[in-house]
């Protein structure tokens, strides 16, 4: 499979008009509706959702589009199929709801159980994160576009975890306890994966759940930055899983 310059310049682009809408429903009122698993939907993620599905399978129709809003038949694609683009339409709604800016469009394209390409694009920083393992990994603002590596702690360094917002989890504090010192962090979404391909954090304890969707694009930038998305067994995290959860994992440099 070839990714091309092109094709990820055009993928960017898609999460940056998905961002676009998303920040049209932000200036105004946020209408939000509970979903069966009892987490919220806006309309924002069904807008971000419609556009991203849309311009995927314009711009590859042979790879399949699997969305956090897809319908069960689109989601089970994900079970079958060996490259797909695997979509967060709207990571971090409840800081979305919360207007605290920490939410972040993701599209991870997966191969073979990894994702080669992430995009992980920040609407109210007008911000995005992309890479891959062999890719490298960027980031591009208005202030202009940069190649990113992680930065390991120095010596004598206080480590920089960062953690979820909204749910950070007793395991997770637990697993906390054991390191020493450190500085906790807590930011919403997957922008806890590009603090650390960044070089800004050490450490990303996920002793919780999340999906497959909130870990994939961004997985790939921190690859592609040098660092690594394990479980707590050293694997790195896979896609494609029987069970649309992750195993609890870490984030490292
Ligand atoms: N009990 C749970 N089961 C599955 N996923 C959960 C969960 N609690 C949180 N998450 C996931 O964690 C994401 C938010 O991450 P964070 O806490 O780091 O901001 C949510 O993404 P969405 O906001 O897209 O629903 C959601 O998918
Ligand atoms: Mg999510």
């Amino acid at each position: 499979m070839q990714l091309t310059d092109k094709l990820i310049m055009s993928a960017i682009r898609v999460a940056e008009e998905a961002g676009r809408a998303i920040l049209g429903v932000y200036d105004g009122p946020i209408n939000v509706t509970v979903k069966e698993d009892a987490s919220p939907l806006t309309q924002a993620d069904q807008a971000a959702h419609g556009i991203i599905c849309d311009a995927l399978s314009q711009l590859t129709p042979q790879w399949p589009v699997v969305s956090e809003e897809s319908d069960d038949a689109a989601k089970a694609l994900r079970l079958t199929a060996d490259c797909y683009w695997l979509v967060d339409p709207l990571d971090g709604t409840k800081e979305f709801i919360r207007r605290n800016g920490e939410f972040t469009v993701n599209l991870a394209l997966i191969h073979h159980s990894r994702p080669v390409l992430g995009i992980v694009h920040v609407p109210v920083q007008r911000l995005t994160y992309w890479g891959g393992l062999g890719l490298g990994s960027w980031r591009r603002s208005d202030q202009g576009q940069q190649a990113i590596k992680v930065s390991p702690p120095l010596p004598g360094q206080v480590l920089k975890v960062v953690g979820s917002r909204s749910h950070l989890t007793a395991e997770t504090q637990v697993y906390l306890a054991g390191l020493g010192e450190y500085e906790l962090v807590s930011v919403g979404s997957s922008l806890k994966f590009c603090l650390l391909a960044e070089g800004r954090a050490h450490l990303y304890p996920r002793l919780g759940p999340t999906c497959e969707w909130d870990t994939a694009a961004a997985q790939a930038v921190v690859e592609g930055a040098g660092g690594h998305v394990e479980t707590l067994e050293g694997e790195p995290l896979r896609y494609g899983k029987s069970e649309i959860l992750n195993p609890w994992f870490v984030a490292r440099t």
